[in-house]
């Protein structure tokens, strides 16, 4: 049976990464890591022209040389993306060794945490993963989800946010809380932004809330 995958998302704002390789796949887990503000170093004597423009930038850390021992300590996570399976492997043991979650490229099994594909609308996030099975497949599904899930979810989510956020501090009662967020869930506000009728969705969203005794 395949190993089943315990799903989290991680907060690595501010946080070192080591990257090891610079090619291709390195550099789109590089451009992934960036995005959550993570502080990325490259270890490769070659880089992309993109990874290469990130460090000229100054976005990126690079160390321009192969892998030694001793490289990977201190990091929040490690990614071992570079064509070799032995390279891989001894990046792979040290990060074991020194407890840091490692990502190796061309080796699942080695794998302390995969990297599942994502979909992101604002701070709608879905991340999707075939264990290792079948990343074609993995890729199949976010691209199913990107059209089922459109940009409305942006605006939405926001509007939820500020809802929630407004009733935790002035409705002491969890369950009516619970009940007014169900049932804009349930209303159309959604489809409503989707349609771009927006004073509308707000229009809805009030009427809850006044049915609810809130405003
Ligand atoms: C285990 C894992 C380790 C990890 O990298 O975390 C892994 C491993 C391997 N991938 C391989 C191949 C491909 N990977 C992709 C694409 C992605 N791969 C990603 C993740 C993962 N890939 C992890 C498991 C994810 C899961 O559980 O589902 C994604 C989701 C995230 C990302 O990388 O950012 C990203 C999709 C981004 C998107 O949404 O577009 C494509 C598609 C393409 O390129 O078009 C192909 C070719 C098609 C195919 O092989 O299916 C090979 C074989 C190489 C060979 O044949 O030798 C290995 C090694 C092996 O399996 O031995
Ligand atoms: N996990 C995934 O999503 C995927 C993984 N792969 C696998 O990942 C591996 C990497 O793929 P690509 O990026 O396309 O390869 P690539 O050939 O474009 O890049 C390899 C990089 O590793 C560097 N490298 C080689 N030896 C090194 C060392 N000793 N120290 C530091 N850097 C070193 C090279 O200089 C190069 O920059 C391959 O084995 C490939 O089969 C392929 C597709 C997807």
């Amino acid at each position: 049976m395949t190993q089943r995958l315990y799903a989290a998302f991680l907060n690595l704002q501010g946080k070192d990464c080591i990257v090891v390789g610079g090619g291709t796949v390195a550099e789109r887990k590089v451009i992934a890591l960036l995005e959550c503000g993570a502080h990325v170093r490259v270890i490769s004597p070659d880089l992309t022209p993109h990874l290469q423009r990130l460090v000229c930038g100054g976005q990126v850390t690079h160390v321009a040389r192969r892998y030694r021992r001793g490289d990977v300590k201190q990091a929040a996570v490690v990614i071992a993306a570079t064509d070799s399976l032995d390279v891989n492997q001894a990046v792979a043991d040290e990060a074991d060794e020194h407890r840091i979650w490692v990502n190796v490229a061309n080796l699942p099994e080695r794998c302390t945490f995969v990297v599942p594909s994502v979909v992101r609308r604002g701070p709608l996030s879905i991340a999707i993963t075939t264990s290792g099975m079948s990343p074609a497949v993995t890729k199949l599904v976010r691209e199913e989800l990107e059209s089922q899930f459109g940009p409305e979810y942006e605006l939405y989510l926001q509007k939820m946010g500020e809802v929630r956020k407004r009733l935790k501090s002035t409705v002491a009662d969890e369950n009516v809380r619970r009940e007014v967020f169900r049932r804009i869930a349930r209303s159309d506000v959604l489809a409503l932004i989707r349609e771009g009728n927006v004073v509308e969705a707000d229009r809805r969203i009030a009427e809850i809330m006044r049915r609810q005794k809130l405003t």
